[in-house]
């Protein structure tokens, strides 16, 4: 798929702006704080209606404004794709394909595809649980857009559990809880244990199944990378584990490893079962990579599973997904941005933001088109400029 235009209007710190991407690789070089994340931020929004930045659309529109919008042309293999997301500092969004409004946000889902590499990925090896737990996720939805939908269903079903959990063990600290009371609790309780169990496998068997694919597509991109020298292995460590991709067996563990963990659910007042509580694990030559991989191992280590991601998504959805590259490619030395350079080739449209070009190998610099950000504006820089 190939990003052809993309427009902004009262969003962050653009007033108005459009650029025509003409290359199959764009630069946007420019000072700290002058926009180039916020550009990229923009075509995030489009592909997953989510910000890693920022949960908050007041944050997303220009300051003293009151309504921001992002525009962008999509070129896919069978036809032109307009989309357009408006966002509103007090209200909801309004999402719109190819000019008509939507009802659903699900059915805008999928459309664009990206993969976003940062510095802050880095905490995809270093950072707590959650990181590696959103991740799955935001690759589930570009995947299969009603992921979406399942894991807004099962963190419905965890919140209205814990707060029971948390009313009952309050009824219980204040003494206020006869036999009749605590009957009435297990038959609450346990209409919830089946949902959680329902909403949860759901969510545990798709992560397993997308673990099971990536896997291997790492761990061929780590040994290339490091030239043969170190084995990946990733290893999802579900929290329920399941034995086969059978509906009814994993809802069967759910319900059993709850049965198991009652009482300390009941003193901690809160789910301790779930995919909530997921992990994923990486090992380099058998070696945890969170605990003592180098700073160079890790580095590979992210790049390796974001070039896995963008080839399972060219897999699944049948297309190159756009690579969006913040800051990160200059961090990145020649061996890894050769690596990189080779993996992308101009099959995948990308986009890489910089605050200085001395750092890129000649090869990227004389195949990309480069834009100057300054201060919410866009020039083009023309060559030998
Ligand atoms: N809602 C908003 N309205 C106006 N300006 C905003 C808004 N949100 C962010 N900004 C401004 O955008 C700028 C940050 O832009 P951005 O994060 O894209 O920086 P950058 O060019 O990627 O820089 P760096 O190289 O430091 O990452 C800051 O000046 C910030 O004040």
């Amino acid at each position: 798929m190939y990003l052809k235009t993309l427009q902004l209007h009262q969003f962050r710190n653009y007033r108005d702006c459009l650029v025509n991407f003409d290359a199959p690789k764009t630069i946007l070089v420019g000072n700290n704080a002058q926009g180039k994340s916020n550009l990229l931020e923009a075509v995030e929004l489009l592909s997953t209606l989510k910000s890693h930045r920022s949960n908050r659309d007041r944050e997303l529109v220009l300051d003293d404004t009151k309504i921001g919008q992002i525009k962008a042309n999509l070129e896919r293999v069978n036809g032109s794709v307009d989309l357009g997301l408006i966002l509103r500092s007090q209200g909801r969004r309004t999402v719109i394909l190819n000019q008509e409004p939507l009802r659903r946000q699900l059915d805008f889902l999928g459309i664009l595809n990206a993969v976003q590499f940062s510095s802050l990925d880095l905490e995809l090896v270093r950072g707590a649980p959650e990181y590696r737990r959103n991740w799955l996720d935001s690759i589930l939805t570009q995947l299969e857009p009603i992921y979406a939908y399942i894991l807004q269903q099962y963190n419905q079903v965890l919140r209205q559990r814990n707060a029971l959990l948390k009313t009952f063990r309050k009824q219980e600290l204040e003494g206020n809880i006869n036999e009749l009371s605590s009957k009435d609790h297990q038959t609450e309780l346990a209409l919830w244990d089946a949902q959680l169990a329902t909403t949860g496998s759901r969510v545990t068997r798709r992560r397993a199944r997308l673990l099971a694919r990536l896997a291997p597509l790492a761990q061929g991109w780590h040994a290339s990378i490091s030239g043969k020298t170190e084995v990946l292995e990733v290893t999802y460590a579900p929290n329920v584990i399941i034995e086969k991709d059978n509906p009814e067996q994993v809802q069967q563990a759910f319900l059993d490893k709850i049965q198991q963990r009652r009482i300390p659910e009941n003193r901690q007042g809160t789910s301790l079962v779930g995919p909530h509580r997921d992990e994923v694990e990486f090992t380099i030559n058998n070696t945890p990579a969170r605990s003592y991989g180098s700073q160079g191992q890790q580095r590979t280590l992210v790049l390796a599973l974001k070039l896995a991601e963008l080839k399972l998504i060219e897999e699944v959805v049948g297309e190159p997904p756009l690579l969006l590259l913040d800051d990160v490619l200059a961090e990145l030395d020649l061996n890894r941005q050769n690596q990189l350079l080779e993996a992308i080739q101009d099959r995948f449209q990308t986009l890489i933001t910089t605050t200085h070009l001395g750092a890129f190998d000649s090869q990227w610099l004389n195949s990309s088109q480069i834009l100057t950000v300054k201060a919410g504006e866009i020039q083009s820089t023309c060559d030998g400029s």
